[in-house]
């Protein structure tokens, strides 16, 4: 293939077996091009673009140096996977990125056989790596065959206690395997942490003495200098690699700190890594979220995430909005509290802005702790500032919070400490798509004893929930509530308190009853307006609580309709569950309540809009509606007639 400098290489490039005759000099020019081309997409798109940026040169790098999909590059994350996925044949659908029917905003296995594992919550790679490099040395056959594993990881990532769990074992079990510290000093937030603070003294030269040890360690892995990369590589080991003693100590040959920008510095040393390496190995590589954009670059978050965006200016294509997001209102409502008590604290796991703490960080510095990301930790800190007698929130997305699972089991709800739930993202949330549903948390909660399951049915709501859960002592509280702006609904000044296990009659009707968990109300009026045309009055109830349901209310309805119906955002096992748990252990049943439970479906629904998702699950107005009338029995002599 030709590889002069005005050819537009990225168009030759399908996938990285055309890179495999490109000098290196065309790789540097293919590394431009590929950037231009992902500015490109991701502003027709939106999605992650900083992350991507940082990541160009290695990419093209690790594509010239190894054999994918032989070989198994596994991006942590995978948020930066972008120039990855244009390199390995979809170039031609990346413009369909995070959409419908398009392609992931992450690596996925059933996309492409160059995505060997998928991912999108973070610190999953080292581990799933090592794997890879166990079933290669255990003779493991796969069509793509198995050569060198390499886990690529972020320097936010690598702060997560998965990530040293998979160290420490690969440290022992000693296979050939490449990990890659991708160290941009960026999380989505600025990175907090002791790690943090240690990665940074590995390039600034703090701790130069006790990197010669580290330096002599990755030199070992240098061939005689028969080969110009190896000689490369071994300078830049001379001249740089002044750290590593942590790494080291877990079994791992450090080469690093590199420029992961420089493709000098980035090809002798992946090549020499290849040739050589004969154990776990990692390379430091240093470089720029946002690199080569310069308003990505210049942002806060190094364009960690965009919506579509004018290139020349960065001005995001957002879609006015006429009410608060539930995250502002949370994190409003939080602040106001924690000014009158001054035992109010908050945890989040490095999602200081998506989970609205950002306020609660400015305004009450001390009183607000950014873990890293380690919602295992988090939730047991929580669990810790709990029983230190403050009034701690632990405000984390409903699909990280299953990382931290069991210690809200053992941690926290075992020991019945008050630790106060504060679920973002709950429910479908859209473009990215199943790994971050917020699909099971009012399973896993509301089946612990003794906690207390809230879901807001709008954002006036989930101000009342705040206020509730703030000067609720006796034991865990959870409340939900889904990305994105609330209802449009009348705000009152403060939360009031809520009436633990207590539910609302929204309106009565006759016949059917709708008893709704959550903000899939809206749909539930919607649909008995639809309804109403066609003669049917349901009674719409809030639940507000999956657990203690409100048995006074739920018994009623079930005694004074012919038909009960749940609705919820949310897997079967939560609500709906509950409830037909109660009406059984009551014999409601026996007296012919016509019940059904409307929940997600079991399948994981790829990325769309939250409206076409719900679509999927049938949970949208219309599917309400036409699940009353199959319920009567109506829609059926509808078709008759
Ligand atoms: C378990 C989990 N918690 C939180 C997140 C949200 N999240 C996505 S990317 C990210 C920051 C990752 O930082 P880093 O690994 O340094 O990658 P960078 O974006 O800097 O390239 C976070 C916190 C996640 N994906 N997974
Ligand atoms: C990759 C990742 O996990 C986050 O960046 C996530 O995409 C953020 O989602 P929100 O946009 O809902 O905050
Ligand atoms: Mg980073």
């Amino acid at each position: 293939m030709s590889d002069r400098p005005d050819t537009p290489l990225l168009d030759k490039v399908v996938t990285p077996a055309d890179m495999k005759g490109l000098s290196d000099g065309a790789l540097r020019q293919l590394a431009n091009e590929l950037r231009s081309e992902t500015i490109s997409a991701v502003s027709e798109t939106g999605g992650h673009l900083g992350a991507g940026l940082g990541v160009v040169e290695l990419t093209v790098a690790l594509h010239a140096v190894f054999e994918a999909p032989r070989d198994k590059i596994i991006w942590d994350v995978s948020h930066q996977s972008y120039p990855h996925k244009i390199l390995t044949g979809r170039r031609d659908r990346i413009r369909t990125l995070r959409q419908k029917d398009g392609l992931s905003g992450f690596t996925k296995r059933s996309e492409s056989p160059y995505d060997p594992f998928g991912a999108a919550h973070s610190s999953t790679s080292i581990s799933a790596a090592l794997g890879f490099a166990v079933a290669r040395d255990l003779g493991g056959q796969i069509p793509e065959g198995l050569g060198d594993a390499i886990a690529v990881i972020g320097d936010g990532a690598m702060s997560a206690g998965m990530a040293f769990e998979a160290m420490n074992n690969a440290g022992h079990l000693k296979k050939r395997m490449i990990v890659i510290l991708n160290d941009n000093e960026m999380s989505i937030a600025p990175p907090t942490g002791a790690l943090s603070s240690y990665l940074s003294r590995l390039y600034n030269g703090e701790s130069f003495t006790s990197f010669k040890e580290a330096a002599k360690a990755g030199a070992r892995l240098l061939p005689p200098p028969l080969q110009e990369g190896a000689k490369r590589a071994r300078d830049i080991l001379k001249g740089i690699a002044v750290g590593g003693t942590m790494f080291e100590e877990l079994g791992f040959s450090y080469i690093g700190p590199i420029d992961g920008h420089d493709l000098t510095q980035l090809l002798p040393v992946l090549r020499t890594v290849k040739t050589r390496a004969d154990g776990p190995v990692l390379i430091h590589v240093v470089t720029k979220k946002g690199k080569g954009y310069a308003p990505a670059e210049r942002a806060t978050d190094k364009g960690h995430a965009t919506a579509k965006f004018d290139v020349p200016s960065f001005e995001q294509k957002k879609a006015p909005s006429n009410a608060p997001s539930y995250t502002s209102v949370f994190g409003k409502e939080l602040v106001r509290l924690a000014a009158e008590d001054p035992r109010i604290c908050a945890v989040t796991a490095a999602m200081p802005d998506g989970t609205g703490l950002q306020l609660m960080a400015e305004r009450f510095p001390t009183r607000c702790f950014d873990v890293g990301i380690a919602e295992q930790h988090g939730v047991t800190f929580a669990a810790g500032l709990a029983a230190g007698g403050l009034r701690p929130f632990c405000a984390m997305y409903s699909t990280f919070l299953q990382r931290g699972y069991d210690q809200v089991v053992h941690d926290v709800a075992i020991q019945r400490l008050p630790v106060r739930f504060a679920i973002d993202r709950a429910g479908l949330v859209g473009a990215d798509g199943a790994t971050h549903a917020g699909s099971y948390d009012i399973a896993f909660l509301a089946n612990l004893p003794g906690m207390v399951v809230m879901a807001a049915a709008d954002e006036a709501e989930l101000k009342h929930m705040v206020a509730t859960a703030a000067a609720h002592d006796e034991g865990p509280i959870a409340f939900r509530y889904p990305r994105g702006e609330g209802a449009g609904v009348e705000m009152p000044e403060k939360g009031i308190l809520l009436e633990i296990g207590k539910g609302r009659i929204i309106s009565r009707g006759k016949g059917v009853a709708l008893l709704s968990f959550g903000t899939r109300l809206q749909e539930v009026q919607k649909a008995a307006e639809a309804l109403s045309l066609r003669g049917i009055t349901p009674t719409i109830a809030d639940a507000r609580f999956a657990k203690p349901l409100d048995r006074e209310m739920i018994l009623d309805l079930a005694a004074t309709h012919e038909a009960l119906i749940t609705i919820e955002e949310g897997a079967v096992g939560g609500f709906g569950s509950h409830v037909a748990q109660l009406l059984s252990d009551e014999g409601v049943f026996d007296a012919g309540l016509k019940f059904r439970s409307m929940v997600l479906p079991d399948i994981f629904i790829d990325q769309s809009s939250p409206a076409d998702m719900y679509a999927t699950a049938r949970l949208n107005a219309s599917d309400i509606e036409a699940r009353v009338l199959d319920t009567l029995g109506l829609e059926r002599l509808g078709r008759r007639a």
